[in-house]
């Protein structure tokens, strides 16, 4: 399986630009809030590792990932944000809730990126298992908050 090949926190930054007066939205869902506060740690201990400012990072909760859609669209709609990255973990239940939750923010954070012209990055772990969801923030698979960092970074550098 490609994820069993690659690890979320290992890529190249030798094309990284300038991030010190890029300001950079978190939105972070409460659903499973052990796993996505260590999901949003990686990502803000990122961006700051490649330059970008404590006062230029602005984090916002929701209270599940349904809602990061509107989370970011509030945070991309400001001029002075230069980009979002949206964290949260779902983990499949009894019934098909998962996939349209996962569905509706793929779908929705896409279009908030175009339509404002910015990266608004899609930070979701969806999982069958609760195991499989903690492999991926910051276990054997690295941490998909560091990708998401990483993602944005990578947009603005384009
Ligand atoms: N089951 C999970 C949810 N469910 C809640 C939804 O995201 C949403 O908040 C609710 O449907 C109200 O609109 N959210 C997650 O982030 N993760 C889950 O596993
Ligand atoms: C993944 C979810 O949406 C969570 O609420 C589990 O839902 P369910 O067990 O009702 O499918």
């Amino acid at each position: 399986m490609a994820t069993a090949l690659k690890n979320l926190s290992d890529y190249n930054s030798d094309h990284f630009i300038d991030i010190s007066d890029k300001r950079f939205g978190l939105v972070v869902a409460e659903w499973n809030r052990e796993i996505t506060d260590t999901l949003a740690q990686g990502a803000y201990d990122t961006l700051i590792k490649h330059g970008a400012k404590e006062e230029n990072i602005f984090r916002n909760t929701v209270p599940g990932s349904f809602e990061l859609t509107l989370g970011a669209q509030l945070l991309a709609q400001h001029e002075q944000i230069d980009a979002v990255i949206c964290l949260g973990v779902v983990i499949k239940g009894e019934t098909k809730h998962d996939d349209y939750i996962c569905h509706a923010v793929a779908s929705g954070i896409t279009n908030v990126g175009l339509k404002f012209n910015k990266p608004v990055i899609f930070g979701l772990v969806t999982t069958n298992t609760l195991e499989q969801a903690w492999d991926r923030a910051g276990g054997k698979h690295g941490n998909k908050g560091v990708e998401g960092a990483v993602a944005a970074i990578h947009m603005l550098s384009f």
